[in-house]
């Protein structure tokens, strides 16, 4: 069935929405997936000597976060089981309700997204949306790990230079209570000077682990 007329000016808000998203895929042509693996996963910001580093900070979040449910064993093991029972590697658009193209059946356990909605939302509404999307793939009780920029304007990655929409805390938050999540942690990472190397203008980087409800 037909849905209700749309509000005046509605599709002018689409046919923007739609712009600013053909200038973000736009801008990913250009990405250069080396020079942003250099600029990131590499030292002064991947120093595995220090454990105020930011890449460490990070490692450590997911590894409390998984180590914290059933079976406690060693990386390599779990390295060996997880390559086991890699399938298949699937494009995905997070700006498509139906994200994978289709339904995914049965729906995922566990979600886990890194320095991507933020960094493709060319607003907060379309950050929320976007998280929204990726959320729906998981069932009921299902997990959500995030990792992503706070405070951030753009990123370098070669000759590609891509905005990124600065969020707040609370967004992140707000975003996760309104795609239906109950937030199990949030904790932030403040980005030091010696950090601050002009690859990006982050502020912080945040972690949150948040649960779908499991259904009634
Ligand atoms: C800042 S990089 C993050 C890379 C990596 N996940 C990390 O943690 O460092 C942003 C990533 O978003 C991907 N991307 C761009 N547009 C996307 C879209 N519409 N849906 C999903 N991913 C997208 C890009 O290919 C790029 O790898």
């Amino acid at each position: 069935t037909a849905g209700p007329d749309p509000a005046p000016g509605a599709g002018a808000n689409l046919v923007i929405r739609d712009g600013r998203l053909a200038a973000v895929r736009e801008g990913y042509e250009r990405f250069d997936p080396r020079a942003y693996l250099q600029n990131n996963y590499v030292p002064p910001r991947a120093d595995f000597s220090s454990e105020d580093c930011v890449v460490p900070w990070k490692l450590r979040c997911l590894a409390e976060t998984f180590a914290s449910g059933e079976g406690v064993e060693p990386w390599q093991e779990k390295e060996r089981r997880l390559r086991g029972r890699l399938r298949r590697i699937l494009p995905i658009d997070v700006h498509r309700p139906d994200p994978l193209g289709s339904p995914l059946r049965p729906p995922a356990d566990a979600l886990l997204s890194a320095f991507c909605l933020e960094a493709v939302s060319p607003d907060r509404a379309t950050f929320a949306r976007a998280l929204g999307h990726v959320g729906s793939l998981l069932r009921p009780g299902g997990h959500a790990v995030l990792l992503g920029a706070l405070g951030e304007s753009f990123y370098l990655a070669g000759a590609a230079r891509l905005p990124v929409v600065p969020l707040a805390e609370d967004d992140v938050r707000g975003a996760l209570a309104g795609a239906g999540f109950v937030l199990r942690r949030f904790c932030s990472y403040a980005m030091p000077p010696a950090l601050r190397t002009g690859v990006d203008d982050v502020d912080s980087v945040f972690f949150a682990h948040a649960q779908k409800p499991m259904e009634a």
